[in-house]
């Protein structure tokens, strides 16, 4: 009896023992891979009411601040994660980029896609997945662009800013257009070598039917069969199948974008009938020929490889030149709702959503590729306008090493660390792009003992609020960055406009975390232009400070009116709303140098 109740003691202590164990393992497990914490999901929508379709990345800020720099949301079953911290952004995006570089897909890659409104796009590099077509792309990208081969575009773009100061000294109230100009004709010029101040092109028409065409498809939630796809197979005259019916015009205009410049460039090389080499060595030697351009260079390239390869690079270079010619454009509309309502246009009997970045008079066009490169400079202009002594303090260093007798140039860059440290502080100011571009990863992951699920989307959201006091506290106890570009502990003060903050003993602090490593993006898929970006901007913006003064406008009676910059409220930051402010050539000597250079 004792013999069997030791025994039964022993079987029944030896299942609690096994019970317990599997209990606690299983809830360990659970634990170890229970998503991120956020907010309450509803059945079949999940978070859809949570996602917001305006003021996107402020809204999801209040997320990141209520549950954590990780937070898990769910649309449709789709998972995303929103990286509320640079940490957290640089432990995911950068170090294990591996695993989260794709981008979400695009619906040709479903069935049934013949004729919806997103095909034509899948040329573009932002939207590629992250596979062999995109390293090859991003490689051509990379060599077009590099730090080492975007000095061979300097001419070209210090004469555009040369036109653009002359521009400016002429009608400086019109300020904005002579932006998106000198942006659009450089950009033109170093993809296609084709100056449109000269020839008379559609390309900037061109370019903004296709982006408008873009901006209308990429809306986040418009067409119902993103969450439903079956609704692919229902044919495109059933009532109510808009998005097949816009498809058919859209595409066109996307493929027009591609297709026209490049087979001008084509045509163009064909008849000069001089070999591309002979021609860049008489360009060098100063004796005629296009200038050198993306695509001449990409043909030359591709002309000595072997099919298929051949074919393959020159599609390849095809959506490069169109990738630098529209492609910081499409990362501006990708996920972007700023499309506001009253800009409705009427185009080829579709109704569709043009995308300003004001609403003013202007004749011009919208300008492609530009948006970043546009915003960045209106941020300075407004910066200038508001903090006097920052100008000052420019016009001085300006003065002691560029002096009166020329214009700076490129090369000036390394003496001129008070001109870095203000373009530095423009793109951290007014981050362009707080929500970078979506991403999605590629395999099963887990983070700081959260789950996260193959097929996320990640959003890195830095946008630029002020942290409560409460939350820097929280920051502190916890060392973690908040709110990115807004990080008291890297940038004091965050909201004033401090170009020396990125200064020691008079050169650049390595030190100081460098804001356009954020405003840049993460890991792999970071911005590929940015080296082309940050040199067009150093130049444009010293030149701009050594020959103009900027400060408010005046009212009636001579006295400065506020200054107040409206922020457009999408994805996709800019001073977008037009803003009053007084610009005049500094001296004669300026003026003089401006002339003289035009
Ligand atoms: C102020 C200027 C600019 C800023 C702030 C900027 C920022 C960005 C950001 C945040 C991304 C997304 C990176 C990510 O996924 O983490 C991006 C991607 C990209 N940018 Fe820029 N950009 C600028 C100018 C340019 C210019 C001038 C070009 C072309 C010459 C360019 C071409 C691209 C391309 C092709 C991509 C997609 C890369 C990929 O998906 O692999 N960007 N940019």
């Amino acid at each position: 009896m004792e013999l069997f109740s030791l025994s039964g003691f022993l079987l029944v202590s030896s299942v609690c023992a096994l019970v317990v164990y599997f209990v606690k393992s299983t809830v360990r497990r659970h634990q170890e891979v229970s998503l991120p914490p956020g907010p309450p999901r509803l059945p079949i929508i999940g978070n859809a009411l949570d996602f917001p379709s305006r003021n996107m990345s402020k809204i999801l800020k209040g997320l990141s601040d209520k549950y954590g720099d990780v937070v898990y949301l769910e649309v449709f079953g789709q998972p995303m994660v929103l990286l509320g911290t640079h940490d957290a952004a640089m432990d995911l995006m950068e170090k294990r980029s591996y695993k989260y570089s794709d981008r979400p897909p695009l619906d040709h890659e479903l069935p049934l896609n013949e004729c919806w409104g997103r095909a034509g796009w899948d040329w573009a590099m932002p939207l590629l997945h992250y596979g062999s077509w995109w390293r090859r792309s991003r490689r051509v990208f990379h060599d077009c662009f590099n730090a080492g081969v975007i000095t061979r575009y300097r001419p070209v773009q210090t004469e555009a800013i040369h036109r653009f100061l002359l521009r400016l000294s002429t009608d400086p109230t019109a300020f904005p257009e002579h932006i998106k100009h000198f942006i659009a004709s450089s950009i033109i010029r170093v993809a296609y070598g084709v100056d449109i101040d000269k020839e008379r092109t559609p390309y900037l028409a061109i370019a903004t039917d296709a982006m408008a065409a873009f901006a209308a498809t990429f809306v986040p939630g418009k067409y119902l069969v993103e969450t439903l796809p079956i609704l692919r197979f229902i044919p495109g005259w059933f009532p109510g199948v808009q998005f097949k019916k816009d498809g058919k015009v859209r595409t066109p205009l996307v493929q027009k974008l591609t297709d026209t410049p490049w087979d001008a460039c084509m045509a163009a090389i064909v008849s000069r009938l001089v070999p591309l080499s002979r021609r860049r060595s008489l360009v060098s030697r100063g004796e005629g020929g296009a200038p050198p351009s993306v695509v001449t260079d990409l043909m030359e390239r591709a002309s000595q490889l072997e099919e298929p390869t051949k074919t393959e690079e020159i599609q390849i270079a095809k959506a490069t030149a169109a990738a630098a010619y529209a492609g910081t454009r499409v990362v501006r509309v990708y996920h972007s709702d700023m499309i506001a309502d009253d800009d409705l246009n009427h185009h080829k009997g579709v109704r569709i959503r043009c995308e300003f970045y004001h609403s003013d008079t202007s004749e011009l066009p919208d300008t492609p590729g530009t948006a970043q490169l546009y915003s960045t400079l209106m941020t300075l202009f407004f910066a200038m306008a508001s903090y006097p002594q920052v100008l000052e303090r420019a016009h001085r260093e300006l003065d002691a090493v560029v002096g009166s007798s020329r214009l700076p140039d490129f090369d000036d860059a390394p003496a001129l660390p008070y001109i870095t440290a203000i373009m530095k502080e423009c793109l951290r100011w007014r981050i362009v792009l707080p929500l970078g571009l979506m991403r999605r990863t590629t395999e099963d992951d887990e983070y700081r003992g959260y789950y996260i699920p193959k097929g996320t989307f990640i959003i890195p959201n830095a946008w630029w609020v002020s942290l409560s006091l409460a939350q820097l506290l929280a920051c502190l106890i916890q060392n973690v960055d908040r709110a990115f570009t807004r990080d008291p502990r890297h940038y004091p003060n965050p909201e004033e406009f401090k170009p020396e903050r990125y200064l020691k003993d008079g050169m650049i602090d390595p030190d100081v975390q460098d804001p356009n490593d954020i405003a840049f993006g993460y890991g792999r898929r970071a911005c590929p232009g940015r080296e082309f970006a940050e040199a067009v901007l150093f130049a444009v913006m010293a030149s701009i400070l050594h020959t103009f003064r900027i400060s408010p406008a005046l009212d009636e009676r001579g006295m400065p009116l506020p200054l107040e910059s409206k922020m457009s409220d999408g994805v996709a930051l800019s001073i977008s709303e037009p803003f009053k402010c007084t610009i005049a050539v500094r001296s004669a000597e300026a003026e003089a140098l401006i002339n003289a250079a035009n």
